[in-house]
């Protein structure tokens, strides 16, 4: 009976055996065909642009009527580009306080359309990248109307802000909310119905509108003289809880609309998707409005990735200020405050003017950095990503990242502080291996924080796609080669990529974290990389294949290997610290069979002669007598 039932349990482990590796394989095929349905997908959808592009050309030759249309909301290209004139009948003081004003000389893309729809009456959600202008599609309109306009805005900061700018150009506005005294809020109370309008803005929080009777009767008092004369929601995406940024106030904000129907709406917002700006729309009680976005794609920015090697990175970003970039303003954005402090220093040693930002430093040192480098008194600022809310220099000609941002998104942000005068500018990343792993350790509390990193890598680690076509994906926009001109390293040096073979080189990896699993040891990144490259002390060396790529194409194929899932992070707590091993992923099992092959996109003007050669899977290994290093974690 014990007979048969070792015989019983034997074939249940081979079975399970078979059916784990078929598992495997039925996985990596989904992942062929995900990857194959995102190529479809995004082929149907130029088509589909295609299509609909010929439709409009063919609309508009067979009718050339400029009558609105009756749904307005869903209007295609050419009726659109009606709201583009100059002939309406505020067209001239538009263009007029656009110059005397704002000190503005022409349009930004949309901002023409927005406006005159806005004067039009029409409600209207707004969607552009930050810094490209939101806020004029209703300054502007508001100097261009009698009464005043209503602006909701979730911050005091950003409200202050917007304060001082107005005052700055002579534009009359006011604020309320719970830092204001009495008296001042008194003053901005009676303004509100005095036809001489003492202002032609008026900023409050959303809570002033859901907490307080008193503003909402002298705002219905204002309405009935017709004095209201135009409400912008700013951040409009807050309204909704689908969106990053919900805000309970928000949600009240419908009561506008419902009381003063008659006062178009402006919606304004950098960041929704079309479920989150639906949301909106039945919040606010706006029907139908007209929705204006504008690409994400910043035409004038070049985009670049760089290997890092933390001394040469210093070198390479202080030549490049010293030379291409002398004279002219930029960021480095690094990781930590203490790198703020010695990259500043290592670049002032090289003769750059560099002060480090970050949010440790008291305010006053934050704001006297700030002012002197906006007025140019010095050129580059060395920060952390504290160095956000607020920069709105234009002339900014670079910005470099130290280290890698902890998503494509945040990397759009910070890197897009870059060029906002429109004029070309530079966004360089410095890619480095332990990067990863230090921005791991801090993402690691976030939901989706991995995941975001790991995109982020891809985008630094891929040589053969346009780099702006990565970012796109994470707006729910194409932007295909075309869209870049150009403007990355990878569409610039296309010729420069070749494909290798990388599977005998996993193999080895595999195979050391195996070794290293039998002998229950943990496998920091930095102790994995090591003990392939055979440099591990002599005496424990035993029964391991080492690798004679050089240690930046190691590094990169461990990446890759991690990217694909055939290498996995895997975290440990300590009261002070976090530590990551490299533990194998789920699909390293599939490195068993001899069929199986993995390749990856390397350039050729990093590759060395002879090394990563397109190594055959079954050419005869030479055997290394090697021992791992498995001593504690690294950091
Ligand atoms: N037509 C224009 N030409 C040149 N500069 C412009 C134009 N319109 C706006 N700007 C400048 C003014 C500001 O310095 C800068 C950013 O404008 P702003 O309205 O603050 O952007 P935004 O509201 O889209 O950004 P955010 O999302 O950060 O609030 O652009």
């Amino acid at each position: 009976i014990l007979w048969n039932r070792e015989k019983e349990t034997q074939n249940a482990q081979a079975e399970l055996d078979s059916v784990e590796a078929e598992l495997e394989l039925v996985e990596l095929q989904i992942t062929e065909l995900m990857d194959k349905q995102a190529e479809l997908t995004s082929r149907r959808n130029a088509l589909l642009q295609q299509l609909e592009e010929a439709c409009d050309a063919a609309q508009s030759s067979s009718s050339s009527s400029l009558k609105p249309s009756k749904a307005d909301h869903v209007m295609n290209k050419q009726e659109m580009q009606r709201y583009d004139r100059r002939d309406f009948p505020w067209s001239e003081k538009v263009e007029q306080q656009l110059k005397d004003s704002f000190n503005l000389s022409k349009f930004r893309p949309l901002q023409l359309r927005a406006i005159n729809l806005t004067l039009l009456g029409k409600d209207l959600f707004l969607v552009m990248p930050t810094g490209r202008g939101k806020s004029l599609c209703y300054q502007l309109p508001a100097v261009c109307s009698t009464g005043f306009t209503l602006v909701v805005t979730p911050l005091v900061s950003l409200m202050e802000d917007q304060i001082m700018y107005l005052k700055s150009i002579d534009v009359s506005a006011a604020m309320l909310n719970a830092s204001i005294n009495k008296e001042s809020v008194k003053t901005v109370m009676a303004g509100m119905t005095d036809v001489k309008s003492p202002f032609k803005l008026l900023y409050v929080t959303p809570e002033k509108i859901a907490k307080s009777k008193l503003f909402m009767s002298r705002l219905e008092k204002a309405y009935n003289a017709n004095l209201l004369s135009r409400i912008a929601v700013d951040e409009v995406h807050c309204c909704s809880q689908w969106g990053h940024d919900f805000r309970p106030d928000y949600k009240l904000l419908g009561i506008l609309k419902r009381q003063f129907p008659k006062v178009p709406l402006l919606g304004i917002t950098a960041t929704a998707t079309s479920s989150v700006l639906k949301d909106c729309e039945k919040i606010l009680c706006v029907s139908q409005p007209i929705t204006l976005t504008s690409s994400f794609n910043r035409t004038n920015l070049y985009y670049e990735v760089k290997n890092s090697d933390n001394e040469a990175s210093i070198s390479d970003i202080a030549s490049l200020i010293n030379s291409k970039y002398k004279d002219q303003s930029g960021i480095v954005y690094v990781f930590s405050q203490k790198d703020a402090e010695s990259v500043s220093t290592e670049l002032q040693k090289r003769d750059i003017l560099a002060y480090p930002y970050h949010a440790n430093m008291d305010p006053q040192d934050k704001s006297r950095v700030h002012h002197k480098w906006t007025s140019n008194k010095i050129r580059v600022v060395v920060a952390t990503v504290a160095f956000g809310m607020g920069i709105d220099k234009p002339d900014v000609r670079f910005v470099i990242h130290h280290t890698i941002s902890k998503s494509i998104e945040n990397y759009y942000q910070e890197s897009g502080r870059a060029g906002r005068d429109d004029h070309p500018a530079d966004c360089i990343v410095y890619f480095g291996f332990s990067d990863i792993f230090r921005i791991s350790t801090m993402v690691v509390m976030e939901n989706t924080g991995q995941q975001k990193l790991l995109q982020m890598v891809d985008y630094c680690q891929n040589f053969d796609r346009c780099r702006r076509s990565l970012m796109a994906v994470h707006f729910d926009e194409m932007w295909n080669e075309e869209g870049c001109n150009q403007m990355c390293d990878t569409c610039r040096h296309a010729q420069d990529c070749i494909t290798v073979d990388i599977t005998q080189h996993a193999r080895q990896v595999v195979q050391i974290l195996e070794l290293a699993a039998s002998n229950n040891e943990k496998m920091t990144p930095l102790k994995l990389t090591d003990a392939w490259m055979g440099k591990g002390p002599a005496k424990h060396r035993k029964m391991i294949q080492t690798t004679t790529l050089s240690r930046l194409k190691a590094e990169a194929v461990i990446v890759q290997l991690l990217l694909r899932g055939y290498l996995r992070e895997d975290f440990s707590f300590t009261p002070y610290t976090t530590y990551i091993y490299i533990k194998l992923g789920r699909k390293a099992p599939l490195l068993k069979s001899q069929a199986h092959s993995l390749t990856m996109k390397m350039r050729t003007t990093e590759s060395e002669p002879a090394e990563v050669s397109k190594v055959h899977i079954d050419a005869p290994q030479e055997s290394y007598n090697f021992i791992i290093v498995l001593s504690g974690p690294s950091r």
